[in-house]
């Protein structure tokens, strides 16, 4: 089961969730502050400390979308990522976390986010 985007009210379900995947209009620039709170409170989030979380910034085909790095920033999670490589994790306490853009409408980018969040997928 994958969470996808806010879901408030759902920690019932939490118990069963393989993976998180948070989608953020990268164009809307004003709501960064709103994902950024949610984004947070889904990363302290106890019942979910193990599981996979990627950000999928979307509409990258329009040109004042914020970048990768922009994201990275306005999220919060400039220096918190694991990078786009598989991470050990079992000498660690480490979750994998990571940021990218997509286009929805051009079926681009979003592949590399599932691909990514399966290596860590049993
Ligand atoms: N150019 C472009 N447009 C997109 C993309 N993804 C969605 N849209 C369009 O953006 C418009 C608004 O859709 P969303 O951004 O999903 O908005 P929403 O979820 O309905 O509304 P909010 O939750 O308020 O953002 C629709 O016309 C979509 O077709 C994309 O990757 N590129």
């Amino acid at each position: 089961m994958f969470l996808f985007d806010c879901l408030y009210g759902m920690t019932d379900y939490y118990a069963k969730v393989d993976g998180i995947v948070y989608l953020v209009d990268a164009i809307d620039k004003v709501r960064f502050v709103e994902s950024k709170k949610e984004v947070g409170r889904l990363v302290l989030d106890d019942s979910l400390s193990q599981v996979p979380f990627f950000i999928l910034g979307n509409k990258i085909d329009i040109p004042i979308a914020a970048s990768e790095d922009e994201l990275r920033y306005y999220l919060g999670f400039f220096s918190y990522t694991t990078r786009k490589g598989k991470v050990n994790l079992e000498d660690s306490n480490i979750r994998p976390i990571e940021v990218f853009m997509c286009s929805i409408v051009r079926k681009m980018g979003y592949g590399d986010g599932f691909k990514w969040l399966s290596k860590y997928i049993n």
